[in-house]
């Protein structure tokens, strides 16, 4: 794969073209500041100082100085201790975003250059990407270890590489849809460019509707992939995905390059290069339901392994109850 096959990927690069078909989506130039704050993780994990006093995590110590007191009058007396960071800020980008959130409605998905940070929605508020100004979105992004592909690796597949990065990070803001329903998603496969397969977007799932709407579903993308896509899309191979509306429009989500860190969901990277039985793929009964492809949740959170973290605690916790025994006895 070459650099400008991923490059044609960003949605800065294909939105401004793709716009009439997709959603509705603002997108800003991230200032560099920004990124650095995002690559490092050297430091505590701070948030931006909100300017609109609008936090993502309400009910934390707002006043970072206090925090830091409290740590030092409780644990220790050693100055060298005493944190030395101050959360940064950055004004004129919360500014411009707040401004865009107000045009798209109020509600924002957030997504950079290729990806959103769907690894993250376990620590927001409402338990999704939703989100309602910069701080919950700095939250997301820099929780996130889906956006690190995005920051640090985006390129490692290609046979020209120069960089590990792009130049520019792109902070794209889509209007939010509540009511997404994850049955009308697909992925759509395109080889030498002919839409050569189809699948479900969500595999962890089987939907009745579905068994019924498949050749309807199979048509309306292929119009839409003849109509709109194939004469405008530059790459020779490379995915898109799809989301068919109650209505039967269908509406551009995303373009992803062929193979890589794509996921071939239903199918595999080999049958799609050798076009075996390739077509439109559904989950057709429960018993086919594929296990989650990507988890909400860190992976310590169920890691319960010898030596794991939950392995150290409940052993800490067992010995302390023993202890207490022993002293009861
Ligand atoms: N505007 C939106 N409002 C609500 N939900 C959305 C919106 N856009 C996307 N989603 C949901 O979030 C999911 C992930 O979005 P998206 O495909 O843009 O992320 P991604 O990081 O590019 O994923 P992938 O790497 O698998 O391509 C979608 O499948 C959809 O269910």
């Amino acid at each position: 794969m070459k650099e400008e096959e991923v490059n044609r990927c960003q949605i800065q690069e294909w939105y401004p073209k793709f716009k009439s078909v997709s959603i509705k989506t603002l997108i800003h130039e991230l200032p560099e500041p920004f990124v650095e704050y995002l690559l490092d993780d050297s430091g505590p994990f701070l948030l931006p100082i909100s300017i609109t006093n609008e936090d993502a995590l309400p009910n934390r110590v707002h006043n970072p100085h206090e925090e830091e007191d409290y740590q030092v009058s409780e644990g220790s007396d050693d100055e060298s201790e005493q944190p030395s960071s101050s959360p940064p800020s950055f004004p004129k980008l919360e500014l411009e975003i707040k401004e865009s959130i107000k045009t798209l409605g109020g509600a924002i998905f957030p997504k950079l250059n290729w990806s959103a940070p769907k690894d993250a929605s376990w620590i927001s508020t409402t338990g999704t990407l939703r989100c309602t100004s910069f701080s919950e979105i700095a939250l997301l992004f820099k929780s996130s270890d889906s956006l690190v592909h995005d920051l640090c690796h985006a390129y490692d597949s290609c046979s020209d590489k120069t960089s590990s990065r792009p130049r520019s990070f792109f902070l794209a803001l889509r209007k939010w849809y509540p009511s997404f329903r994850p049955d009308m998603e697909f992925r759509c496969f395109v080889k030498g460019q002919h839409l050569i397969g189809i699948s479900q977007r969500e595999v962890t799932t089987f939907y009745p509707v579905l068994m019924e709407k498949k050749d309807d579903v199979r048509t309306l993308i292929h119009e839409f992939f003849s109509n709109k896509i194939r004469s405008r899309f530059d790459s020779e191979n490379y995915t898109f995905d799809v989301y068919v509306t109650g209505d039967d429009r269908v509406k551009l989500m995303d373009f992803n390059p062929w193979a890589a860190f794509t996921l071939p969901l239903l199918f595999t990277w080999e049958e799609l290069d050798q076009e075996i039985e390739v077509d439109m793929r559904i989950v057709e009964s429960r018993r086919e339901v594929r296990p989650g492809l990507k988890t909400a949740v860190p992976y310590d959170y169920f890691d319960t392994s010898p030596g794991s973290g939950w392995d150290q605690f409940l052993r800490n916790v067992g010995e302390e109850e023993l202890t207490h025994q022993n002293r009861g006895a």
